[in-house]
């Protein structure tokens, strides 16, 4: 890391794929006869995940230069695994698999590592049930996930949390049946699954804050391009805001309106920044080019903007460090149930370096603050990706070295993070 000290940042980078994108491609390949091209997508520990589970269902797939290509025998061909499916550190594989093999009729058992074991299933297993499925949890809450194949019906279902996870779950299993499939949601969660649905046949519309899908339509495979993923741009993009002198361009990142809600904070925050569109049909994006701002607006995050940055929240913090007044959390509870406490994560290694926060369940109130010596200080990784590249971001705008116990988890959502940010490094 001491390369990237007593540095600006300059330049452009194509930051990787959209992780959420990605794992909705490989898995509506798997259950398309013929091949889906996929180009761009994300690498990583997640969408590996993700790629084993389906070819332990019977898909398989190859490289190209740029493209993975998912090849699926069609969905009335893919089997029930022999083994049981291991779904890493991966919330996204594991909830969207559950609701896919409950739609297509098979049994399975599912893990992942030790976060998986402490992250809700009930939250899928609840509108799944409804519709029929035969679903066991450990203590009825957590995984491993036992799916036995059971007669399903469509269903009418009341979003208690906004989840693009459940949302998708509940999508994936109501595909195959006759009739409507139709969901309510109080803040719009993500929309990639409708997007992407849409775009392979299915017949699926959204109506205000519900999703209307009317199943049975055979899917056909069409290829996708994954833009880049805006939640690790905004590493870079918070880096470029707090280090002086910085100036630099992220090509083709998605700008997806249920996405992009770091760009509405940056805006009034009053962070310089501009972004280019491209002209595309379906998934939206852009470059998004961020120069280094001085005299930053607190910010006040709460209800509808929630959903549509959900996992910039611990990398923004680090903005309202820089702001000349408090800023604020609210309505944002769900971070609780991500790979760690995102809250909890937050507060106690920020606390650390001196910073003042009033938490509450749902959020946070943080005061500004200059980030001190950090040389004798230990940091927590919590094995999440998103908190330990906030630190890194928190060290390097510092120009300071860091200790965390462990960064490995960087490889989750973004292996080549800190080979991106050399490649943006300039000297002062
Ligand atoms: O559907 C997805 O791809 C995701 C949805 C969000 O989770 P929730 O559905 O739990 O909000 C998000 O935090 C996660 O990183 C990816
Ligand atoms: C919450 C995340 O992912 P998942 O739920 O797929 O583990 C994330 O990438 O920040």
């Amino acid at each position: 890391m001491k390369e990237l000290l007593n540095s600006k940042f300059t330049g452009s980078v194509s930051v990787p794929g959209d992780k959420s994108i990605t794992h909705r491609a490989m898995m509506l390949g798997a259950l398309t006869k013929g091949e889906t091209k996929i180009t761009a997508p994300l690498i990583s520990d997640d969408t590996l995940r993700t790629l084993a589970c389906m070819e332990a269902l019977g898909a398989t797939s190859r490289k190209t230069e740029n493209d993975y290509i998912i090849s699926s025998p069609g969905r009335d061909q893919l089997k029930s695994p022999e083994a049981q499916l291991y779904t890493g550190n991966s919330g996204t594989t594991t909830r969207l698999l559950t609701g896919l093999i409950t739609g297509l009729g098979l049994n399975a058992s599912m893990n992942g590592d030790s976060s998986i074991e402490k992250r809700p299933m009930d939250r899928v297993a609840a509108p799944l049930r409804e519709m029929g499925a035969d679903i066991t949890l450990k203590d009825d809450k957590y995984p491993p996930i036992q799916i036995q194949s059971s007669p399903l019906h469509t269903i009418e279902y009341i979003m208690p949390v906004a989840s693009a996870q459940v949302k998708s779950a509940i999508l994936f299993a109501g595909l195959f049946l006759d009739g409507k499939t139709i969901i309510h949601e109080e803040s719009p969660s993500r929309n990639h699954s409708e997007l992407m649905l849409s775009q392979f046949g299915a017949d699926i519309k959204t109506e205000g804050n519900s999703v209307i899908l009317n199943g049975g339509r055979e899917l056909v495979n069409s290829d996708i391009v994954v833009p880049g993923d805006i939640s690790s741009a905004a590493f870079l993009m918070v880096l470029a805001a707090i280090t002086p002198d910085s100036d630099i361009t992220l090509n083709n990142v998605s700008l997806n309106d249920s996405r992009s809600g770091i760009i509405d904070v940056f805006e009034d925050m009053g962070v310089d920044f501009e972004i280019t569109r491209h002209n595309n049909s379906g998934e939206l994006y852009g470059d998004i080019r961020v120069k280094y701002t001085e005299n930053l607006k607190p910010f006040n995050i709460s209800g509808d903007l929630i959903p549509r940055l959900i996992d910039e929240i611990p990398v923004l913090t680090l903005l309202a460090l820089s702001a000349d007044g408090e800023s604020r959390v609210d309505d944002a509870e769900e971070l609780r149930f991500k790979e760690t406490d995102r809250i909890r994560a937050v507060v106690d290694e920020l606390n650390k370096i001196g910073v003042s926060f009033d938490e509450r369940e749902d959020g946070y109130t943080v005061k500004p603050a200059e980030i001190p010596d950090i040389s004798k200080i230990s940091f927590k990784g919590y094995h999440d990706h998103r908190i330990i590249m906030m630190l890194i971001i928190m060290a390097i705008s510092s120009n300071q070295e860091i200790h965390i116990d462990d960064p490995s988890a960087i490889s989750i959502s973004y292996p080549n993070f800190l080979d991106d940010l050399k490649s943006i490094r300039g000297d002062k």
